[in-house]
């Protein structure tokens, strides 16, 4: 694994995808356990968790539908703290177990507000998975119930993240290179 250049920022190799594959197999398992006999509904936050979603969604053991949303706050290396709906649910979620598909807790701004907005839905329940996890840099009392991989406060891009919508199609996760 080499270096990669985007937008003059240098980023080195962080997460093998064999590492993240062998990750999402475990998720995956476990998921399947906990919903057996039940018919979740995976609800992937695009753009970022597509990836994720695609892999996980397909190493489940059990009945599973998957719809989508997209929501978008980030801009560059920073949040705007907004979250902005680019495109919304069609679905009636009353009554269904959603399972939340992110790349990336960071703040948590995100996952809190789509959570809140899902409960007042009438959701029987609701479960957030990610693949990724920044608990230094919390903003909200939120935490996945499933996690990838816990990480420090870094800026990172690959299999989904972006930067400035670029780099999402690498297959392994980078890091922003220290000065
Ligand atoms: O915990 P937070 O600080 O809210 O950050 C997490 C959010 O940031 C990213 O989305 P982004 O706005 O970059 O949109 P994208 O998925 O289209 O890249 C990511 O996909 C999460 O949804
Ligand atoms: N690409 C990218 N998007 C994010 N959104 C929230 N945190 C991050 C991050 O570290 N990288």
């Amino acid at each position: 694994m080499d270096k990669v250049t985007y937008n003059g920022m240098t980023f080195v190799p962080y997460i093998k995808e064999s590492t993240i594959q062998g990750r999402i197999t475990e998720i995956a398992a476990q998921i399947t356990n906990d919903y057996s006999g039940l018919r979740p509904l995976f609800l992937c936050v695009l753009t970022g968790a597509f990836p994720f979603a695609a892999d996980l969604f397909r190493s489940v053991g059990i009945d599973a539908e998957i719809s989508f949303i997209r929501l978008k706050s980030y801009e560059g290396t920073s949040t705007t703290g907004k979250v902005k709906e680019v495109m919304g649910l069609t679905e009636n979620l009353e009554g269904r177990d959603v399972i939340v598909i992110e790349d990336i807790v960071d703040t948590g701004t995100t996952i809190k507000e789509l959570v809140e907005d899902l409960k007042a839905k009438g959701t029987a329940s609701v479960k957030v998975a990610s693949l990724l996890f920044k608990p230094e840099s919390l903003l909200h009392d939120v935490k996945p119930d499933y996690t990838g991989f816990s990480i420090p406060s870094k800026f990172i891009i690959g299999f989904g993240l972006d930067l400035d919508g670029l780099a999402r199609n690498l297959r392994d996760i980078y890091v922003l290179e220290e000065k």
